[in-house]
């Protein structure tokens, strides 16, 4: 056990799916994987799940919303359970008109608000949180192959989902090129980078910052099976 995941050593796989939502991971573990028995944790409602997916085992995990928390499952799953290849699979808003709900956004790179690497690197620095290029290559290969539509590039993971400059932020950010925000893909591209193991951020988007288009908490929740798949399929060939 960590102090966050009730998992005992060997239950959890070197390859994992990390969605946001504790109720995602489930429908991902019922959805997508076989042999899954009982969650490996139900710590704080987090749960956490092991199966196979076409003969590989892979982990589901909940990472609650944020970079603090996010931070915390990451870094016991790698430090504690031996976790290799981290995907997240999340929902995003879109920055940019070309990019419309339920597209697929892969990160390659996440600008940030967050002062967690500030502190990190001593405030004279701005580290630069990049996808682990294999992965990356993997999932625009599936997306491309299955005609699903893809963008590729940097997002913003915010520290606020409910932000007082928005109105300022969204043409600034998209105006170098940001597609969407989210809210944790930054601290995982840096965690994996620090201990040395492989992490891409696959997201569908839920709703659009600028023609204010949304889905609903349920299709956020079950329905966005483009994205998991593309995690899967990029996994199987790691
Ligand atoms: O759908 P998830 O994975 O939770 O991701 C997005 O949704 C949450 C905000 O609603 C934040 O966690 C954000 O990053
Ligand atoms: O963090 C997020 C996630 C989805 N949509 C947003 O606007 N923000």
């Amino acid at each position: 056990m960590s102090v966050h995941i009730g998992a005992t050593e060997g239950q959890i796989a070197e390859t994992i799916l990390l969605p946001g939502d504790p109720l995602r991971a489930k429908y991902i573990a019922e959805t997508f994987l076989e042999g899954v028995q009982e969650p490996y944790n139900t710590v704080r409602g987090m749960y956490g799940f092991t199966g196979t997916y076409k003969g590989k085992r892979v982990s589901v995990q909940g990472t609650g919303m944020g970079i603090p928390s996010i931070s915390i499952y990451v870094h016991e799953l790698i430090n504690s359970y031996g976790v290799k290849n981290l995907i997240r699979v999340g929902t995003c808003g879109a920055y940019k008109q070309d990019v419309k709900v339920r597209d697929l956004i892969l990160a390659q790179a996440a600008s940030t608000d967050s002062a967690v690497n500030r502190h990190r690197f001593g405030g004279n620095l701005d580290f630069a949180p990049t996808a682990n290029f294999k992965l990356l290559k993997n999932a625009y290969d599936v997306a491309v192959s299955r005609n699903m539509p893809v963008h590729v590039g940097n997002i913003f993971t915010s520290d606020t989902f409910y932000n007082d400059r928005g109105a300022e932020l969204v043409p600034l950010l998209a105006s170098y090129g940001v597609l969407a925000v989210e809210m944790e893909t930054a601290a995982l591209y840096t965690l994996a980078a620090k201990f040395g193991v492989n992490a891409l951020a696959v997201m569908t988007v839920s709703d659009h910052l600028i023609t204010g288009e949304e889905t609903t908490s349920e299709e956020r929740q079950t329905t966005f099976n483009q994205m998991i798949e593309v995690a899967l399929e990029a996994a199987l060939q790691e």
